[in-house]
């Protein structure tokens, strides 16, 4: 299945021939910039792209800038061919020795304006979690202010989130059939249905295909997906406004509830109590109840049996890790929705790499793309391999926490942990933030709204911009880019040495 490609065989040769061409270049460069550039590695030549490591963006400036038509041309020289440079950072290397990095090498903080540089072919704007969906059909004879604000925002779904576009395997099969039954047939099918499942699995896609579907099938009926991070917090506000009855009415008022992650309702008795009621009006009235949780219901040890016990009613399922085919099959249709270019082998490689987290593996593919497309080159194996090569650790994965993340980022962009959490919304502090948020959604399991606390107790939505920020950003801005990849780096690499 796995054939190489022609390129790679060459790879070996191509090598050493640019590691000695590479150690003579570096001879030649002006003695102030030497020390830089021999901190940098040769990685391979491929095709008549020379990519070179170095340990940080300040020798990656240097090479992109005042030295690459030097360097381009004395390569060339030496290895007979025209060859281009491409730079990539790798905080893995031994950053040089005797040299203090100069002021402007700090990395420079920059707020995300029009891009400089646009690359129409190319779209990774990655929506994870769900926008409010501001077209959500009124309910019949919606009259008073509440109603109409609760119309507005009823449904909360994500387009990108529908069955067409969710890739059946026989990890999700079972779960997926019931899903359809369930929008099919609200109330009668299954109720309540229950999926668990580990992180990053399809379980809020599927809520949210289930709300997609149930839409286009029934005209006007009523749709609410939350999760229960936000339920429980409007639940409170509710209390804290004494507007108990409006949330009352936002969660009992529906045909379909849609509620992701139960599991942080444990130990929290009031909204559980509150829920308790809404399950039963929900229940008796024969509408339907959809439910996800990183655990089955028996797990969920600091939930009321109550609950529980009603949890269980219904159809409980699963969705498991996917196997191999169905991780190709999901890249490939990701590639296709967002036209990312990527070859078969490509995809295998990334697919045999990434192996129990979907939002991972999608991630991995944004990053060879994102990569490809800054230096302008072809996406093949090579560079694969070489941007996966930190992203997927030997011997598994550290445990990566936000407050690491946090801690590594404020060091990253000269600032203190407060300064990144707190409320200031300096330009340069928003851009470091958000790259700090993204990476708790990349790195870590963490929902949106546990993010946000981590962070001054910002809104869920807040993290939920940031990431389709940043991710857009990755695609368009070098230097996000390549702050993110060296942020990631360090991240991982403390995580393992913790
Ligand atoms: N079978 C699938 N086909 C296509 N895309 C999928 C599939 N399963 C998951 N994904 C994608 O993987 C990403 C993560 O999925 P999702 O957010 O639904 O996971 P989850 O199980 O709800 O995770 P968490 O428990 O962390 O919230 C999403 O972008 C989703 O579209």
């Amino acid at each position: 299945m796995n054939e190489q490609p022609a390129e790679r065989t060459d790879a070996g040769d191509a090598g050493s021939a640019l590691d000695t061409a590479w150690r003579d270049v570096v001879e030649e460069v002006a003695p102030q910039q030497r020390a830089w550039v021999r901190a940098s590695k040769p990685v391979t030549l491929h095709e008549s792209t020379a990519i070179i490591a170095v340990p940080n963006a300040f020798t990656r400036a240097q090479l992109e800038g005042r030295l690459r038509d030097q360097v381009e041309e004395a390569l060339s020289q030496r290895l007979g061919q025209s060859v281009r440079l491409a730079v990539t950072v790798d905080a893995a290397l031994p950053q040089p020795e005797g040299v203090t990095l100069p002021p402007d090498a700090e990395p420079v903080l920059e707020y995300p304006g029009e891009p400089t540089n646009r690359f129409d072919a190319m779209s990774t704007s990655r929506q994870v979690d769900p926008p409010v969906d501001g077209r959500a059909r009124r309910p019949e004879g919606a009259a008073d202010r509440d109603e109409e604000r609760g119309s507005a925002i009823e449904a909360r779904l994500n387009p990108k989130y529908t069955f067409e576009t969710f890739v059946i395997g026989s990890s999700n099969r079972f779960p997926h059939a019931a899903a359809v039954a369930v929008a099919e047939a609200p109330g009668k099918a299954y109720n309540p249905l229950l999926v668990y499942g580990e992180s990053g699995l399809g379980k809020t896609h599927l809520l949210h295909a289930i709300g997609h579907y149930v839409r286009s099938l029934y005209n006007g009926v009523r749709v609410r997906y939350v999760s229960s991070e936000e339920f429980t917090n409007e639940f409170i506000n509710a209390i804290r406004d004494d507007r108990q009855d409006r949330f009352k009415r936002r969660y009992r008022d529906v045909d379909v509830l849609l509620i992701d992650d139960i599991q942080f309702l444990e130990g929290k008795t009031q909204t559980q109590e509150e829920f308790f009621h809404t399950f039963n009006t929900l229940h008796n009235a024969n509408k339907q109840i959809v439910l996800t949780s990183d655990r089955p219901p028996k797990r969920l040890e600091a939930l009321e049996d109550r609950l529980r016990n009603r949890f269980e009613w219904g159809l409980i399922t699963d969705v498991q890790p996917p196997d191999l085919e169905t991780r190709i099959a999901i890249l490939r249709k990701k590639a296709a929705m967002d036209r990312l270019t990527a070859p078969p082998d490509v995809l295998e490689f990334i697919a045999s790499k990434i192996q129990t987290n979907i939002r991972e593996l999608e991630g991995a593919l944004i990053r060879v793309t994102a990569f490809a497309n800054l230096n302008r080159q072809e996406v093949d194996m090579t560079l694969a391999e070489i941007v996966l090569k930190d992203l997927i650790p030997e011997g598994g994965e550290p445990e990566i926490t936000a407050p690491l993340i946090i801690a590594q980022t404020a060091a990253y962009f000269s600032l203190s942990i407060e300064e990144l959490t707190g409320p200031s919304r300096g330009r340069h502090l928003v851009m470091a933030r958000q790259i700090a948020m993204f990476l708790c959604r990349e790195l870590t399991p963490l929902s949106l709204p546990k993010i946000g606390q981590q962070f001054g107790g910002r809104d869920h939505t807040t993290v939920m911009y940031a990431e389709r920020k940043i991710n857009q950003l990755l695609a368009e801005r070098r230097q996000v880019f390549n702050q993110v990849s060296e942020l990631t780096n360090r991240v991982k690499m403390q995580a393992r040495h913790s």
